[in-house]
């Protein structure tokens, strides 16, 4: 659907209709940025000052909570049958369905009643249409994420993106207001979907009263690692943006705040398409799959009951990772895994999981420790640790036989080819690094006394197979 028109200009005048005060500063276009808060002046906040300078204040009833979506649906019948119809499924999913409905109130497609409009309509005009999140990215330029944490994760984002678009057209084939536009004029398609989302995710934040927000303008505030203000939601009914303690910003410099220290590389990516320079990749996540030939593979599936994964980050003292489906995994019957159905009162038959007879269905998840008493444990690590290291090095190796820049130059924008460069570099940096520790965590297990036993006593038995098939003349010639 096309974009509402609302320029720089008359953002002043909206800004003064709304309440919502600037003191010092002023919104701008800038280089790469997109818009981005400046000040008019010298700022600065001497660390003894007992007074914050403030530097914008926006009024609590602007925010876009979950309550102000039901403050709104009771006002806007429209947007009441869609939410009845297609919401209150999750908060994100009522802010998206909220915002479709200001993107259709603000579009020039659409001529029809306008319904109640809330200052959100004419705000959302100024919201960019492109956001370089990797959800709106090319086909071209989502293959430089071959090998990458992200290639699975934006994937999976992908449909089920046009998972939830069907379900909300699905849901509103009997309301004709939304009818039209979903399905006679076909207004509103899967990548007006695709942006919602991704609006969203890049410019939402977490205020400690209102819960996950969007609140205008101070989403106009772009990020630094070294950012000079922060924002605060106070007792007056208002965010407030303030400059940190110690900050000084010159005149024509740029207000920033922090997006959040702890995001790996690839969040930043995900949920705002880009990196400051130098990040390292913090963590990656990988999806896991049982393994092919595991006659049990479903039942530990249904059991683990979520997508499994294998999540490696760093930490203060080196390399951590954490897969809790990769014990349930690499253990099988002769181990003292078994499966059995649960008969119910009512009928229902549930599966269940044993571990050596006893019921661990709800501490599926807790392989690790439930081993550690077993004299086979250091086996089973090493186990898992091997997985471990074959799914790490196979990620490395698609990482490195896929170079970013795909065969078509000019068909990757110069910023996404840099960020994903960037982000590959620095995941395959971790990688590596995992690689060496959990080798280093692989040599001390198999010179464990258990260990040696164990395999010497497989490979013993191994050698007595091998000798009785060659006594019964089974040696095969075809
Ligand atoms: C909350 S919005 C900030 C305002 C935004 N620039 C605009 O035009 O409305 C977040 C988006 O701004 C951009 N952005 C923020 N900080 C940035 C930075 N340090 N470098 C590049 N882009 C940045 C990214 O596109 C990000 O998804």
């Amino acid at each position: 659907m096309r974009r509402g028109e609302f320029s720089l200009p008359a953002f002043p005048a909206w800004c003064s209709f709304n309440d919502v005060s600037f003191f010092d500063v002023h919104a701008e276009e800038l280089d790469g940025r997109g818009f981005g808060l400046v000040a008019d002046k010298d700022l600065v906040n001497d660390k003894d000052n007992v007074e914050i300078p403030t530097l914008l204040t926006i009024p609590r009833d602007l925010v876009l909570s979950a309550a102000a979506v039901e403050e709104y649906a009771k006002v806007d019948k429209n947007f009441r049958d869609l939410l009845e119809a297609a919401g209150h499924q999750s908060h994100r999913g009522n802010i998206l369905l909220f915002l479709l409905m200001q993107l259709v109130l603000s579009s020039p497609d659409y001529q029809g009643h306008k319904g109640s409009l809330s200052p959100w309509t004419q705000y959302f005009s100024l919201l960019p249409a492109q956001v370089p999140v990797p959800t709106m990215w090319t086909e071209a330029e989502l293959s430089c994420l071959r090998g990458t944490s992200l290639e699975a994760a934006v994937a999976a984002k992908l449909s089920a993106l046009t998972h939830e678009f069907d379900h909300v057209r699905s849901k509103c084939d009997d309301l004709p207001f939304w009818y039209d536009l979903l399905y006679q004029d076909e207004l509103i398609t899967v990548r007006d979907w695709v942006l919602l989302d991704a609006l969203y995710r890049s410019r939402s934040l977490e205020l400690p009263l209102s819960g996950e927000s969007m609140v205008p303008c101070l989403d106009l505030a772009n990020h630094s690692q070294n950012a000079v203000a922060y924002f605060e939601e106070n007792q007056k009914d208002e965010v407030g943006l303030l400059l940190r303690k110690g900050s000084a910003v010159k005149s024509g410099a740029e207000i920033t705040i922090d997006y959040g220290q702890k995001k790996s590389a690839a969040e930043m990516v995900f949920s705002y398409g880009f990196l400051d320079p130098n990040t390292p990749a913090g963590s990656f996540v990988l999806p896991l799959e049982p393994m092919d030939d595991d006659p049990l593979a479903k039942a530990k599936l249904h059991i683990f009951g979520e997508s499994p994964t294998l999540k490696v980050e760093d930490a203060e003292d080196g390399v951590a990772w954490s897969a809790p489906f990769v014990y349930l995994m690499c253990l099988n019957e002769e181990d003292g895994i078994q499966f059995g159905l649960l008969q119910e009162n009512d009928g229902t038959r549930h599966l269940r999981l044993y571990w050596q007879e006893e019921d661990v269905t709800d501490r599926c998840a807790d392989f690790e420790t439930l081993i550690g008493d077993h004299e086979l444990s250091p086996i089973f690590h090493l186990r898992a640790i091997t997985v471990i290291m074959e799914r790490i090095s196979q990620q490395a190796e698609t990482l490195e036989s896929n170079p970013a820049q795909p065969n078509l130059p000019g068909l990757v924008r110069a910023e996404i080819l840099g960020t994903v460069s960037q982000l590959r570099e620095a995941e395959l940096d971790l990688m590596q690094r995992t690689l060496q520790a959990l080798e280093s965590k692989r040599d001390a297990l198999l010179k464990n006394d258990r260990v040696v036993a164990y395999l010497g006593s497989m490979e013993a038995a191994q050698n007595e197979g091998l000798a009785a098939q060659s006594s019964n003349g089974e040696d095969d010639f075809s």
